[in-house]
């Protein structure tokens, strides 16, 4: 990729293609060619390195609520897989400092020296109390991009067998950036941050994905009818970048419209990357998990320069937690993405093949799905199906 975005790039773009060019290996990985990696080796773009007994080492974050359970699948697949990874794992209940809330420095150090983590999913108080902590590592660690990719699963029937979206969400700023106050007394201000910087950012990743991935179309989605200023610059800049990568189909759609058109058919959707501001990118990517089974198997990574996090797109889901009831196979799909994120395909595609191997036998299968497995023994026939 270096090699051509140098042959091809004007001056002014060399920077930004040595930037392309050291992205995180998700990227890379997705077009799943395998590399092997020895003990020592670095794959490009994620910075781990094994330790001498072979394996690398990876920051865990259980999580809340069904955390636990579906953390221990992922542990119990992978040590059955024999995958070459040994768990850290980290607490990372909030404490306040200076009136902010803040992680545990144990978890934030645990992340910087892995470079890498895999996350179950982590509770935020409604209305008051600390900020989201998803929020915070997310910001902590500049995980500027989070694809979310959401595919049908075959044999698991639902209204269309075709969905394949990936949504690329800004993962620091827009809505989600905090700046909340109150004005007067019934009247608060809820401010939506969009820089050119951050905006740029997930732009030029959401382009470098589309054209490795194989889907060489990118919708931006957005509501610059109405957010001028905000979606119109993010709009704007999508424009301006498109150039950079002319092999790449650019178009935009408003954001309710594209809600409409992913329910009523999915299938013009299979061939594009679609990327948003950060709110749009959270319900979007709930609503196509609905359309496939919902959210026990959609995963997500957070990408960024130096560290990623990859977790699933569901919450702690209070209403099923501690009954051994959740599907694990949303955390399961994420810490296939962070394999391949590591280069270490043939383990990434060994577990993927027998995931997809237990849902479409429908045997052994969580209830969210219409079955009548636990958590456990779902991940047990997981196990069994290994080749
Ligand atoms: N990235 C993260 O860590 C996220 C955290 N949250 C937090 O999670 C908490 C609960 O949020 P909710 O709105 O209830 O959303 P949720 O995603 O936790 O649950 C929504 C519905 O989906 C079901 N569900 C979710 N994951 C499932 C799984 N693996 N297997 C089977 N069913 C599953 C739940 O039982 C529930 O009915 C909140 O505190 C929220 O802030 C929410 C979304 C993402
Ligand atoms: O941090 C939270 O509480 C929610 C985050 C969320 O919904 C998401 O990342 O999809
Ligand atoms: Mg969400």
């Amino acid at each position: 990729m270096l090699s051509r975005c140098l042959r091809t790039a004007p001056a002014r773009q060399s920077v930004q293609c040595m930037q392309q060019f050291t992205r995180p290996s998700f990227v890379q990985a997705q077009l799943r060619s395998y590399s092997a990696a020895a003990p020592g080796d670095k794959v490009a773009g994620f910075k781990g390195t094994t330790g001498s007994d072979g394996k690398y080492t990876v920051t865990l974050i259980e999580g809340d609520g069904i955390g636990p359970e579906i953390s221990q699948s992922v542990k119990d697949i992978f040590s059955a897989a024999n995958v070459p990874i040994k768990w850290e794992p980290v607490d990372v209940t909030p404490t306040l400092k200076d009136g902010k809330t803040v992680i545990p420095d144990e978890a934030i150090d645990s992340i910087h020296r892995n470079y890498v983590a895999l996350k179950g999913p982590l509770a935020t108080p409604i209305g008051k109390g600390h900020v989201s902590l998803n929020l915070t590592l997310r910001r902590t660690f500049n995980l500027f991009a989070n694809v979310r990719p959401c595919k049908s699963i075959a044999g698991y029937k639902t209204p269309y067998d075709n969905v394949d979206t990936v949504l690329i969400r800004e993962n620091t700023e827009g809505e989600y950036s905090g700046i909340e106050h109150v004005v007067v007394d019934g009247v608060v201000q809820s401010i939506k941050l969009i820089t050119k910087a951050a905006s740029e950012r997930v732009l030029r990743f959401a382009f470098q994905y589309a054209q490795d991935v194989g889907k060489p179309k990118l919708r931006v989605v957005h509501k610059a009818t109405i957010m001028k200023m905000s979606d119109g610059l993010f709009l704007n800049l999508a424009r301006d970048i498109s150039k950079e990568f002319p092999n790449v189909e650019f178009d935009a759609e408003l954001l309710d419209n594209a809600c409409l058109r992913i329910v009523t058919d999915p299938s013009p959707y299979a061939d594009k990357v679609l990327v948003m501001p950060n709110l749009y990118g959270d319900i979007l990517s709930d609503m196509c998990a609905g359309l496939i089974g919902g959210l026990g198997l959609t995963p997500s990574g957070n990408i960024g320069d130096e560290c990623s996090i990859f977790e699933a797109v569901h919450g702690s889901a209070p209403d099923i937690a501690g009954k051994g009831l959740a599907n694990p196979t949303a955390l399961l799909l994420s810490s296939i993405m962070m394999l391949q994120h590591m280069g270490l395909y043939q383990h990434a595609d060994r577990i993927q093949a027998a995931i997809f191997k237990t849902l479409a036998e429908g045997k052994t299968i969580t209830g969210d799905l219409g079955g009548k497995a636990k958590t456990h023994e779902y991940a047990d026939a997981v196990i069994k199906n290994f080749q």
